[in-house]
């Protein structure tokens, strides 16, 4: 049988999404020791990109309202991790970014800490009935809102990041057309967005709707692969083979939630983001390196599902777990 190979050009980037992402969904509110210990974990276990919160309503999303006390935290708090490490957090507009900018200056480094830096996400919908309901305006009024933002943070010099959510299918407006995603993706490196990732955000995308659609970016539209980025949801377990359509296609950065954390207070039934894990594994033996300690993200993935008393949805760290306590009898 032939085996299917990819060639491993370049480096791949990972965001791990978790603490974000996959918290924001949490039913009871996570204490902000454990957020910050997961973070602090995951960025021990070699991860460079972590999202670790958002500046959002309160009142629309409880579970983020201390990412201020995060954000100062991480500040003043560097990490001992073996590698640089960059924070991010979603801001959805000026309000959110005055709360960002407003946060202690991060502290001088001593020989033993990692400098880090961190950047903000501006997040929009390909979708309008998504958009009404997660940050209640039209996606023309959402760009209005970023363009500011975007402004503001580069004058700064803040890297910005940007989202692009239900890039195959709404659960208020149905499918959603390839070149509304390509618009809104195009808008939003117009405005100066480094990078843009796509949400499958219900996880309902295959390779064959994944394919057409990245293959319609980067070919038709000459939106160029390395400033794409993958965030699929694992709702219908199709989220690593989406990957491996990415991939092909050429993208390299792909976010993840570790233990499959997650899902969207937007989008009923969502479930996490592709496990870390999960993705770890398949990189790896693709032949693609990544630079993560796979055993470390396992045993972030087996405590916090622990601590917040959920199933691990990481396939490869219910696995490995399962191999280590047989191992011990
Ligand atoms: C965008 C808004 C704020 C608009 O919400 P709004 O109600 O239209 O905003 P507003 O400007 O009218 O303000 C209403 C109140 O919110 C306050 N407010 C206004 N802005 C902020 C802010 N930044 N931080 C803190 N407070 C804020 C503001 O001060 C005011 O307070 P009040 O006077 O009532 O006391 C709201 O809809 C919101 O916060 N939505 C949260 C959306 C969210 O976090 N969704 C989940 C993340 S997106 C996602 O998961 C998808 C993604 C990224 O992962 C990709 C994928 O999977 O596809």
């Amino acid at each position: 049988m032939a085996v299917r190979k990819v060639p491993a050009r370049g480096s791949v980037k990972i965001v791990e999404v978790g603490a974000r992402d996959g918290l924001q969904n949490e039913q009871g509110i996570v204490s902000t020791e454990t957020k910050i210990e997961l973070i602090e974990r995951l960025s021990g276990a070699g991860l460079r990109h972590i999202e670790a919160g958002s500046f959002v309503s309160p009142k629309w999303v409880p579970q983020m309202a201390d990412t201020p006390q995060i954000h100062t935290h991480l500040n003043r708090h560097p990490p001992t991790a073996p590698v640089p490490v960059t924070y991010s957090y979603l801001t959805p507009n000026m309000t959110g970014l005055t709360s960002y900018l407003s946060t202690p200056a991060p502290i001088p480094t001593t020989t033993n800490q990692q400098q880090h830096t961190s950047e903000i996400a501006i997040f929009a919908s390909a979708s309008e009935g998504f958009s009404k309901q997660n940050i209640n305006c039209t996606i023309a009024e959402s760009l209005g809102r970023f363009r500011p933002v975007v402004e503001r943070a580069r004058e700064q010099g803040i890297p910005v990041r940007g989202y692009v959510s239900m890039i195959i299918e709404c659960p208020y407006d149905g499918p959603t057309p390839p070149a509304k995603v390509a618009d809104v993706v195009e808008a939003l490196l117009k405005m100066g967005c480094y990078e843009v990732s796509l949400g499958d955000t219900n996880g309902v995308g295959t390779p064959g709707t994944i394919g057409t659609l990245v293959n319609y970016l980067i070919k038709d539209r000459k939106l160029p692969a390395e400033k794409l980025a993958a965030h699929f949801h694992d709702t219908y377990g199709q989220a690593i083979v989406n990957c491996l359509v990415a991939l092909e296609a050429g993208i390299r950065t792909f976010d993840s939630s570790v233990a499959g954390l997650g899902g969207c207070p937007y989008s009923k039934g969502a479930t996490g983001n592709v496990a870390t894990e999960d993705l770890v594994y398949f990189l790896e033996g693709t032949g693609v390196s990544t630079n993560v300690d796979l055993q470390k993200i396992v045993e972030i993935g087996d405590w916090i599902s622990g601590v917040l008393g959920r199933r691990n949805d990481s396939k490869v760290g219910t696995a490995l777990m399962a191999r280590r306590g047989a191992a011990k009898l």
